[in-house]
């Protein structure tokens, strides 16, 4: 990537994560679409896109990104889904897969994910699998996917046995989060997002979480606190991914809140009930009780936690969660499957404190059942 462009868009962030010949740029800021095909076709020059997408977003941002890319030169196909976690299956995958043969996309072109997390994965899987591997961009148009799914390669769809059991890991050539695309976000939409941003200043980085609790307003209203709260989410979740790429270490911090929130979200069907970014919300605000019921970190901090959460209008409870969900046995089941678990010893991320999260094996079935119980009957 070239130095020059950015100096001539002061008001472009761009970091890197560091994955020797597979690192790559993220760029953050306003207008990046409309530069999209001038900044692909320095990558691959002449290449066929196959853009994949989701129908709110195809309506929004599709034609900005396809007169950009025809622009440069490239040859975009979109391939447009159905919006919503449903996409994340064996079905809509093969349609996604079919439809990328059909526009004759081969090793030395192109997938471009432009859409959230549920696109970024299910795009960048296709890409995984198509022709054993393309290459693939990923153009996160909602703050969930500017913040985490779209950085780190983790690509993917849901099985019947829960939530993202299938997929691999591949990382995307360059991550174009064009800030202006929030605009159209719906309001619940960007909440959930912001949980996965609250989330980094929960494993790691207190001062973080502390500005979020000054500043979350502004974060929701735009303009630079925005563009901060995003440059600094991706900044932790690029160095942890650079370290520990497969997540065969540290990496399963970024999972704080998601043994208890994919459960949950499992538990709900998949549903517009409880998107990926509220499951987390609840998610977190647990595992920080659960910390809590351990004696590892202080009530107060849990309580600190949830108050935040609540504040912004995030769930922090199962009671917050419409609709029935399986009982506490149907909780343990789905627990059992998450891809931390092994040789059956479950695997939680844990809090002594904010910001100071650690990775707890072997924790204790019966303990986790008896506060499963207890969040159950709590009002
Ligand atoms: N791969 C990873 O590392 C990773 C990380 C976090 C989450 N995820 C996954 O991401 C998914 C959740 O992503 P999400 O919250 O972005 O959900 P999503 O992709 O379903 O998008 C949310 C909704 O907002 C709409 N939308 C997106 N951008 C828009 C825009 N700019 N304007 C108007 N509407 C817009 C979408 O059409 C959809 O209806 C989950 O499947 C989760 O498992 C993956
Ligand atoms: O990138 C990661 O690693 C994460 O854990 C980020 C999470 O926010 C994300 O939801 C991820 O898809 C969960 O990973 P999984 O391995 O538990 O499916
Ligand atoms: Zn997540």
């Amino acid at each position: 990537m070239s130095h020059v462009a950015e100096e001539l868009r002061p008001d472009i962030t761009r970091l890197n994560v560091g994955l020797g010949e597979r690192a790559y740029d993220i760029l953050i800021g306003p207008g990046l679409f409309h530069e999209a095909g001038e900044r692909i076709a320095r990558l691959r020059p002449g290449a066929r896109v196959g853009i994949v997408t989701d129908r709110h977003v195809a309506e929004r941002h599709l034609a900005t990104v396809e007169a950009a890319l025809r622009a440069a030169g490239l040859t975009p196909t979109p391939v447009i889904v159905e919006p919503g976690e449903k996409s994340k299956c064996f079905r809509v995958f093969e349609e996604v897969v079919d439809a990328l043969l059909a526009a004759r996309i081969e090793r030395r072109d192109l997938v471009l994910a432009l859409g959230g997390g549920v696109v970024g994965d299910l795009a960048g899987f296709a890409a995984a699998a198509l022709r054993r591997g393309v290459d693939f961009v990923q153009a996160p148009t909602s703050l969930l996917a500017q913040v985490d799914s779209s950085v780190g390669g983790k690509t993917g769809i849901n099985s019947r046995h829960g939530k993202n059991l299938v997929g691999a890991f591949h990382q995307p050539i360059l991550v174009l989060a064009d800030s202006d695309a929030l605009d159209t976000l719906p309001l619940r939409e960007f909440r959930a997002g912001y949980a996965e941003v609250a989330k980094y200043g929960l494993i790691d980085n207190a001062p973080f979480f502390g500005w979020l609790e000054r500043k979350w307003q502004e974060v929701f209203e735009g303009g630079p606190a925005r563009i901060e709260a995003i440059a600094t989410s991706c900044a932790s979740k690029a160095a942890v991914v650079s370290r520990d790429e497969k997540e065969t270490g540290d990496r399963a911090l970024l999972n704080l809140g998601h043994t208890f929130g994919h459960a949950l979200e499992a538990g709900a069907g998949f549903s517009q009930r409880l998107l990926h970014g509220e499951a987390v919300a609840v998610g977190m605000a647990q595992a920080f009780r659960f910390s809590a019921r351990q004696g590892l970190c202080t009530q107060a901090d849990a309580v600190r936690v949830a108050t935040h959460l609540k504040t912004v209008g995030l769930p922090t409870r199962i009671q917050d969660i419409p609709g029935d969900l399986p009982d506490t046995d149907g909780l343990m089941d789905l627990i059992a499957q998450d891809k931390k678990v092994s040789r059956g010893a479950l695997t939680f991320i844990l809090a002594r404190g904010i910001g100071r999260s650690f990775i707890a094996r072997d924790v204790d079935p019966a303990e986790l059942r008896a506060f499963l119980e207890a969040e159950r009957a709590a009002i």
